[in-house]
C-alpha cells in the first residue's frame, strides 16, 4: 500500500487555549511553541494576534522564533484581524494567515446578520485582501458540518478563487459522527472546481468523536488534520494530536498515511503542556495517561513478561516513555512480582519468592499500589542483595555554592583493585558527582529517580538515598545509607550501577 502524508496543524496555543483554565503566558506559549518544532508539526497555530495585545506579541514573538514549521494567526472575515494577523506572522520563515466565516444557517442568521450572498462576498473579499499579504492563507467556514453542502462548496470555491491554498472543514459543535465526516470531505473533494489545494478538517469532542472523525475524514482524503496537545480545546475540546498521530502509525496497514511528527517527543510535550496550564490528562487517556501502558493484572503481566506485543499494540518507546510499567497490586501474579525482585536487584530461591509472594499478596490486600519500598521491606531478610561491587568509593570532594558551579572529583575503585577518578560538573553537587562517576563507569545508564530520607531520629540522622536508574531496558534501584546526604547518594549511585553491571552480565549468560 502507497503511503501519503498527512499535515498536522496544531492549535494548542489558539483553540486549545480557549478552554477554561488553559491560559498561558507569553513566555509559556514560546516554550510550548518551541516543543511543537520539535515535535515536527507542520503548522502552528500561534494565536488571534487581534484579540489582545498579549496574544499578538507572543504570535509575534512564535513567529520570529520558529523555523521549520508554518505559523498561523487566526483572523476574522474583518480587515482589521487580517491586518493584525499578518502584522503578527509576517516575520515567520513561513508566515500563514487563517481567515475564517461561518457558513451554517444557524451562525449566519443569529450570530453573523448576514446572507448568504454576504457571506460569498466577504469571503472573496477578505480572503483576497489576505492573499495580497501572504502567500499562504487558509479558509475556514465555521460550522461547516452544519452547513448545506452545496452553499459550503462555492463559499470553498470563491475562497480558492481568491487565493486560499487550504480550505479547512471544521465540526465546529463535535456534532457530526464518522461516517458523516467521511461522506463531507469526500463530497466536498469531489464537487470543487479546483481540488488542487489542502482540505483540512478541525473537529471538536463534545460527543467524544473527535479522533474518530478526523481519521474518517483522512480516509475520505483530507491532507491536513486540524488538533490539540492532550485534545485541550473549547468547551469538550479538540480530537487529540497524539491519538491521531498514533494511530496513523499504529494503524499504518489501514490508514496508508505518514505525519512528520517525532512520536518520540509526544509524552515530553503532552508532560510541558500539563505543567504549564496545571491541567494534567486523564490516567486512562490513550497514549499519554499514566495507565496507558501500565499492566496491573497478573494474565497480562505476565504475557508482558514473555512477550510484550501480547497485550501492548504499541510500544511506550515509540512516544517517548521510557518503558511500560508493571504496577504491583492486588491483581498481580507471581511472574511480575519475581521480575521486579531481581530488578531490584536481589537474588532469592524459588521457595523464599513463593513465600514473600504470599505476604505480597496479603499486604496488596489492604494497599492500593505496591511501591518498590514496599517489596524491599516485605522481603528482608529473606532476600540477599549480594550484588557482586564491580566499583566501590575510594573518596569524593565535592565543591558547591551559590556563586559557583558546582565541581566534584570522584575516585571509584574496581573489584580488580584498578583505581579511577575523575572530575566533572554539575547542575548542583549531586549531579555533578554522578556525572564524575559516569565518566569512569563510562555505562549508557540514565537516572530515573533520586530520593533521601532520613531513617533514624536526630541530628545524626543517617540519611537513606535510592536511586532508581535505567539501562537497556532494565531499572534498578541502588541504595545507599550515611549521616552525609552526599555521601549516601555516591553510594546509592555507585550501588544501582553495580546492579546494573550484574543484570548485563546475567544477560549475556
Ligand atoms: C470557532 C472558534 O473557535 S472562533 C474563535 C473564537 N475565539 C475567540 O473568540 C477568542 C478571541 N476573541 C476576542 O478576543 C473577541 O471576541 C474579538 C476581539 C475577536 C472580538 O471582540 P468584540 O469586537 O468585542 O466582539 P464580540 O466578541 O463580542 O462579538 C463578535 C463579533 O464578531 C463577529 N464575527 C464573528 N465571527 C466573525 C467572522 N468570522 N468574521 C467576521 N465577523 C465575525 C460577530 O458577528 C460579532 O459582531 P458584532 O460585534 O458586529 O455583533
Ligand atoms: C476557527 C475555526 C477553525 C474553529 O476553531 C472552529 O470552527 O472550531
Amino acid at each position: 500500500m502507497s503511503t501519503r502524508k498527512v499535515k498536522i496543524f496544531d492549535t494548542t496555543l489558539r483553540d486549545g487555549e480557549q478552554s477554561p483554565g488553559c491560559s498561558m503566558n507569553f513566555n509559556e506559549k514560546l516554550e510550548m511553541a518551541r516543543q511543537l518544532e520539535r515535535l515536527g508539526v507542520d503548522v502552528i497555530e500561534a494565536g488571534f494576534p487581534v484579540s489582545s495585545p498579549d496574544d499578538f506579541r507572543a504570535v509575534e514573538a512564535i513567529a520570529k522564533i520558529v523555523k521549520n514549521s508554518t505559523v498561523a494567526g487566526l483572523a476574522r472575515c474583518v480587515e482589521g484581524d487580517i491586518q493584525r494577523a499578518w502584522d503578527a506572522v509576517r516575520h515567520a520563515a513561513h508566515p500563514r494567515i487563517h481567515v475564517f466565516l461561518a457558513t451554517s444557517d444557524i451562525h449566519m442568521k443569529y450570530k453573523l446578520k448576514m446572507t448568504p450572498d454576504e457571506v460569498v462576498a466577504r469571503v472573496a473579499d477578505m480572503v483576497r485582501f489576505a492573499r495580497s499579504l501572504c502567500p499562504d492563507v487558509e479558509f475556514s467556514a465555521e460550522d461547516a458540518s452544519r452547513s448545506d453542502r452545496d452553499f459550503l462548496v462555492k463559499v470553498f470555491d470563491t475562497a480558492i478563487a481568491a487565493g486560499a491554498s487550504t480550505i479547512n472543514i471544521p465540526d465546529t459543535v463535535g456534532y457530526s459522527t464518522p461516517n458523516e465526516m467521511y461522506d463531507l470531505v469526500a463530497y466536498v473533494k469531489a464537487h470543487l472546481q479546483n481540488p488542487a489545494v489542502d482540505i483540512s478538517v478541525h473537529n471538536h469532542n463534545d460527543l467524544g468523536m473527535g479522533v474518530a472523525n478526523t481519521l474518517e475524514s483522512i480516509r475520505a482524503g483530507a491532507t491536513q488534520v486540524e488538533c490539540t496537545v492532550n485534545g485541550i480545546g473549547e468547551r469538550a475540546g479538540n480530537a487529540a494530536m497524539d491519538e491521531i498521530v498514533m494511530a496513523l502509525r499504529t494503524r499504518g496497514d489501514f490508514y496508508g498515511c505518514t505525519t512528520g511528527i517525532n512520536t518520540r517527543q509526544i509524552y515530553r510535550t503532552s508532560k510541558l503542556l500539563s505543567t504549564i496550564i496545571g491541567v494534567g490528562v486523564a490516567p486512562n487517556k490513550p497514549i499519554v495517561g499514566a495507565n496507558a501502558f501500565a499492566h496491573e493484572s497478573g494474565i497480562h503481566q505476565h504475557g508482558v513478561l514473555a512477550e510484550r506485543t501480547t497485550y501492548e499494540i504499541m510500544s511506550p518507546d515509540d512516544v517517548g516513555i521510557y518503558q511500560n510499567k508493571m504496577v504491583l497490586g492486588k491483581h498481580s501474579g507471581k511472574h511480575a512480582f519475581a521480575d521486579r525482585i531481581a530488578e531490584l536487584g536481589y537474588r532469592m530461591s524459588d521457595e523464599d519468592i513463593a513465600e514473600a509472594f504470599e505476604r505480597f499478596k496479603e499486604m496488596a490486600d489492604r494497599k492500593k499500589e505496591i511501591t518498590d519500598r514496599d517489596i524491599e521491606a516485605l522481603v528482608g531478610n529473606a532476600a540477599i542483595s549480594d550484588v557482586k561491587e564491580t566499583y566501590g568509593l575510594k573518596s569524593f570532594v565535592v565543591n558547591s555554592g551559590t556563586v559557583i558551579s558546582a565541581t566534584a572529583v570522584v575516585r571509584l575503585v574496581r573489584d580488580d583493585g584498578e583505581e579511577k577518578e575523575h572530575v566533572a560538573r554539575g547542575e548542583g553537587p549531586i549531579d555533578a558527582a554522578f556525572n564524575a562517576i559516569d565518566r569512569i563507569v563510562k555505562m549508557d545508564t540514565k537516572l530515573e529517580n533520586w530520593t533521601m530520607q532520613a531513617v533514624t531520629e536526630g541530628e545524626d540522622a543517617l540519611g537513606e538515598a535510592i536511586c532508581k536508574i535505567s539501562c537497556n531496558g532494565h531499572t534498578v534501584t541502588g541504595r545507599g545509607l550515611s549521616p552525609d546526604i552526599l555521601e549516601s547518594s555516591i553510594r546509592a549511585y555507585v550501588n544501582a550501577i553495580n546492579k546494573a553491571i550484574a543484570m548485563e552480565e546475567k544477560a549475556m549468560i
